[in-house]
């Protein structure tokens, strides 16, 4: 902290002003003794000695009295000795007067440096912040870096801009001199031949320069959007790529947002920022160069301005660019909360919530609304102090200008093009600071995409294990494994389970007991922590990626079918597939007749996620887009519960076929897995009961107990179903 509001401290920091203004006039009083008031240079140098000597006094108190460092920032005591002459050296400078005012100097001083302690108070609380803010930008360099990187394959084009970036400016630059000149010849002794060729060549750089622009312009979009589509796909293809885990810890809202929003800034931060970096960083030499030869002295006063923009820009940019990222989070909150409820909005509807829903919505609205309110409050705040500044800079340019063209030290022109160039040049000066600040917003962005671009999946996919015949013997041995959210809950313990070729294993057990889940890591969603799952004696992550997805296929509890039509979906993933295996596998999963039955059969749209179709018929084409692929391994997960009794009886036909198939299936209806080679009972993630159907009921153990209830249930709701056929009816 700068300051500490209690009474001690602001005693304190007044013994230190008093003290200080004692050793400026002691130290004027004995300079007076051995100098000479009326030699300017010694004068002014006297002054900055004594700057020196405050500055060192003071920062000595600040260091050995330790209360005193909380009050005296070193900034602070920089800026309270030294900016007095700063002062009157340009005053100096500017009207030759060799006259020192050691108050008004020492006056200066205390407001400035007060100024700058309400600043710092606002934006640099702690020297913590200090240094993350330099590591911010260490980083934002290194990002920086390796953007440009990136954007090789789009150098020509980049150079092409920047030669025609160069033109424009150039161009640009000699406009309002040629302005001024005419101001000149129009005011003093006109002449048609001056007046023509200024204005030939006004129009000539006015025309060179909107050419050049455009080009400019063109190439850089052009630049731009390559990138943009290149990392896009370089981002997504990564994503992709990425274990189930990692989609359960993301939101949805944030991966759209890296996708959409964030790819987009990226591909900004080098291209548009270095665009306009470069613009305006040549039109402000060129012009710098220009305006001091029109009046060097109007330049220094005018180049006052920029400390105090920088550091507006400095506070501003800090400020706005912490409320923008709340304000985007709080966005894509909301836009979650909106995209859930359209998403479940058959559940929303059942269960009626509709008002909960859109009272939710408006919740995340309204935080949005606070925080723009807030961010948009602090625009408003700098633009206003900026636009003061702006003003009192234009009003002291104009009074001294007048005050040079009475002197004979410049023309009217002259100052015309000046003031021209002046408010062209602040609007350029803010540009460069507001852009360093956007290139740290853009390059954030750019680490926001790499992390995700970055990230090594946690299930590996480097195996390289691709035997020609493959048997499907798989065996799980002592598996103990827990979800990444959920780490200190296992699900499955010291879990072990062999599954035969030709064989048929059922998986059965009261809901929650971890079925799905050994599926889940037979298909490699997820790592295991203990154990290994082996796959004809070999570890399943030995195995290329490609090859044992084609051998191990799987239908999910709820399948996923994407927009495209029917053929599309069944031949997911198998391009070039014929039509007569896409047949084949349709009539093996008794899907052929209903797709035939529909306006355009295997050309049918299924609409997003297969809408368009019943739960049944989706599940049907699922069936059959496992089955195209001929799998060694094929995991039914509660495939047959949309199904009728006779689709069912169809599909139980078409994969008996298969005697060398290793089968799994996952069931609640027990009497679809009766003829079942082995029925593996599992309760708590723990293997609690194996053996064939007729084993199992002579045990009378938990399958037993299992089918009892289940069957209570199913008989439950088939007196529940026929009770309201009757009302009905
Ligand atoms: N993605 C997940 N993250 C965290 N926990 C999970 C996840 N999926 C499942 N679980 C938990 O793991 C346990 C086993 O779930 P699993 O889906 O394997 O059970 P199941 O036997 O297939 O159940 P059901 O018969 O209802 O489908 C449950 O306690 C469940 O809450």
């Amino acid at each position: 902290m700068v300051y500490s509001c209690s009474m001690r401290n602001f005693l304190v920091l007044a013994c230190i002003i008093c003290l200080d203004l004692i050793i400026v006039y002691s130290l004027d009083l004995g300079g007076t003794l051995f100098t000479s008031r009326t030699n300017f240079d010694y004068n002014l140098l006297r002054q900055w000695a004594e700057s020196g000597l405050r500055f060192t006094m003071l920062y000595a108190g600040s260091v050995l009295y330790k209360d005193a460092a909380h009050l005296l920032n070193r900034r602070w005591i920089l800026i309270h000795c030294f900016i007095g002459s700063v002062y009157e050296t340009g005053r100096s400078v500017l009207f030759d007067n060799s006259r020192l005012d050691k108050l008004n100097s020492w006056l200066v001083g205390t407001v400035a440096a007060a100024l700058a302690c309400v600043f710092w108070e606002i934006t640099l609380p702690d020297t913590n912040g200090e240094s993350n803010g330099k590591e911010r930008k260490q980083k934002a360099r290194v990002l920086f870096i390796r953007v440009i990187r990136l954007y090789k394959p789009d150098y020509i084009l980049l150079f092409g801009a920047f030669v025609f970036l160069a033109l424009a400016v150039l161009f640009e630059m000699f406009i309002p001199l040629y302005t001024g000149e005419v101001i000149d010849i129009l005011g003093s002794d006109y002449q048609w031949d001056n007046f023509k060729l200024a204005i030939i060549l006004m129009g000539l750089f006015s025309l060179g320069s909107s050419l050049s622009a455009g080009c400019r312009g063109g190439l850089f979009t052009c630049a731009i959007y390559s990138f943009i589509r290149r990392i896009k796909v370089q981002l997504f293809g990564s994503l992709v790529r990425q274990d189930i885990g990692f989609f359960e810890t993301i939101k949805t809202g944030d991966i759209t947002s890296r996708l959409s929003k964030d790819t987009e800034l990226m591909g900004d931060a080098v291209a548009l920022n270095v665009n306009v970096l470069l613009r305006t960083l040549i039109k402000t030499m060129g012009m710098l160069y220009l305006m001091l030869s029109l009046s060097w002295k109007l330049t220094l006063l005018m180049l006052m301005e920029t400390p105090v923009t920088g550091f507006l820009q400095n506070i501003y940019d800090t400020h706005y660019q912490r409320l923008s990222k709340e304000v985007q989070d709080s966005i894509a909150q909301a836009n979650d909360a909106a995209g859930e409820a359209v998403s479940g909005i058959r559940t929303v509807k059942s269960f009626r919530t509709e008002f909960g829903e859109t009272h939710l919505y408006n919740v995340h609205l309204m935080q949005t609304h606070n925080l723009k309110t807030r961010r948009d409050t602090v625009r408003a705040i700098y633009l206003l102090v900026r636009r003061m500044t702006e003003v009192g800079m234009k009003v002291a340019m104009l009074y001294y200008g007048r005050l040079f063209i009475q002197y004979g030290q410049m023309t009217t022109g002259n100052l015309v093009s000046f003031i021209l160039y002046q408010s062209d040049l602040g609007d350029n000066i803010r540009t460069l600071i507001y852009i360093f600040g956007d290139m740290l917003n853009s390059v954030g962005a750019a680490g926001k995409v790499f992390e995700y671009m970055d990230r090594k999946p946690e299930v590996s996919i480097d195996g390289d294990l691709q035997p020609s015949d493959l048997k499907g013997h798989i065996s799980f041995q002592n598996l103990t494994f827990s979800y990444p959210r959920r780490p200190d809950h296992n699900v499955l313990k010291n879990f072990s389970v062999e599954l035969k070729p030709g064989q048929m294993t059922a998986l059965v057990g009261m809901s929650g007991g971890g079925k799905s889940t050994c599926v889940s890591l037979l298909e490699r969603f997820y790592q295991y922590q203990q154990g290994q799952i082996l796959l004809d004696g070999q570890p399943l992550q030995n195995y290329q990626h490609k090859y044992l997805h084609s051998k191990i296929a799987m239908v999910g509890q709820e399948p996923v079918l994407f927009s495209g039509t029917v053929r599309d979906n069944i031949a997911y993933g198998l391009p070039g597939c014929s039509m007569e295996r896409v047949k084949e596998a349709a009539s093996k999963a008794n899907a052929h007749a209903f797709i035939s039955n529909m306006e355009k059969g295997y050309e049918t749209d299924v609409g997003e996620r297969g809408n368009l179709l019943s739960g049944g018929e989706k599940q049907r084409i699922a069936i059959a887009r496992a089955l195209i692929r001929q799998p060694q391994v094929l995991i039914l997960d509660e495939v047959t519960s949309s199904l009728d009794t006779e689709s069912e009886q169809m599909v139980q036909q078409a994969l008996a076929c298969c005697p060398t198939q290793t089968l799994l299936v996952i069931a609640h209806r027990l009497k679809t897995i009766e003829r079942a080679d082995q029925i593996v009972v599992i309760d708590s993630g723990e293997v609690v009961e194996l053996g064939t159907h007729q084993e199992l009921m002579d045990k009378k153990g938990s399958y037993y107990k299992l089918r009892e209830r289940l069957f209570t249930d199913e008989n439950t709701a088939n007196q529940d179903n026929e009770k309201s056929d009757t009302i009905k009816a």
